[in-house]
Parts: structure tokens; C-alpha cells; sequence
């Protein structure tokens, strides 16, 4: 799905009710627009929870990854994002690592995160799916929407 939002227009629209993230993320995906109810996992170097979660029907969600902003290892690669488009994902939004960057350039689903590593997070499974997490001063609260572009991260509150 291409979106026909920008967050700017939504920054002039909505004034303070709407949510900027000061993160600079970096474009990994293939759809460089994208937007949805958000979902999250909290993690740190362990993207068992990301996998599992982005295996299940994504129904349009976006999932806000909040890896502490660790550059450690990568919590999502190509085959987790693969399974996010299969499962009808928008996108996900990691506030960490990704890797294999060139296939994920490929995919129909939008990817954001803070850099890459090729070196792979363990499966443990330890965090917690769907608790607000924060970055960039804004609060990621499931069932908000989220709106992305080239622009930035923006919220708005349910
Ligand atoms: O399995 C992982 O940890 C990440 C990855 O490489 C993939 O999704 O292909």
C-alpha cells in the first residue's frame, strides 16, 4: 500500500496532539511511506519476541522494536521481514539493528532503524510485547497510529 500522508502535512494539521519522534532513523525497506495501529516489543539483543510476533496476522499494524538503541546485533533480517509481509505487517520501526539491508531494500514493507550489524540477536525470547516503550521523546502506545516517511516518525493518540 502506498500511503498519500506526509508527516509534515500531518505536523501542520495536528499541531501538539501529534507526536514527533526525534530519532533519525535510516530507510532500510522497500516502502519508504507507511503507517498503522502500532504494536511493540521491548527487547534487548534478543529478537525471539520480534520473530514470533511478526509471524502472527500483522492486519496493517506497525510494530515499534524498542532495542534500547543497542547496535549490538540485528533484530530483524530478511527472513523476519519476509514473514512481516506475508503476514500483512505496514512496517516495523526498530530502535536498534537490522541486517541483510540490500534484501530488505527489496521488500514491500517499511523498515526503519537506527543502523545495521550483521551479527544476529539470541532467541531467548526475554522482553515484552505490546507495553509502551519510549525514544526520541515520544511514547509508543499500542493502538496509536503511526505514521512514517522520509520526513521522520510521527504519533497520533488514539
Ligand atoms: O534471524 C534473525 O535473527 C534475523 C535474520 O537474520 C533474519 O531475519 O533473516
Amino acid at each position: 500500500m502506498i500511503d498519500s500522508f506526509t508527516t509534515a502535512d500531518l505536523v501542520d494539521e495536528h499541531g501538539d496532539r501529534l507526536r514527533v519522534c526525534d530519532t533519525q532513523f535510516r530507510q532500510f525497506g522497500g516502502h519508504r511511506s507507511f503507517s498503522g495501529p502500532i504494536r511493540t516489543v521491548s527487547c534487548h539483543e534478543d529478537n525471539g519476541l520480534v520473530k514470533k510476533l511478526l509471524a502472527t496476522p500483522g492486519d496493517g499494524a506497525v510494530l515499534v522494536v524498542d532495542g534500547g538503541g543497542s547496535l549490538h546485533s540485528a533484530l530483524t533480517g530478511d527472513m523476519i521481514a519476509k514473514s512481516a509481509v506475508d503476514n500483512g505487517w505496514a512496517g516495523i520501526v526498530v530502535n536498534g539493528a537490522v541486517r541483510d539491508s540490500a534484501e530488505l531494500a527489496g521488500l514491500p514493507l517499511g523498515v526503519k532503524a537506527l543502523g545495521t550489524n550483521p551479527r544476529k540477536s539470541s532467541k531467548a525470547g526475554a522482553g515484552a510485547v505490546d507495553v509502551p516503550v519510549g525514544f526520541g521523546g515520544v511514547t509508543f502506545t499500542p493502538g496509536d497510529t503511526l505514521y512514517s516517511d522520509d520526513d521522520g516518525v510521527v504519533v497520533l493518540p488514539a
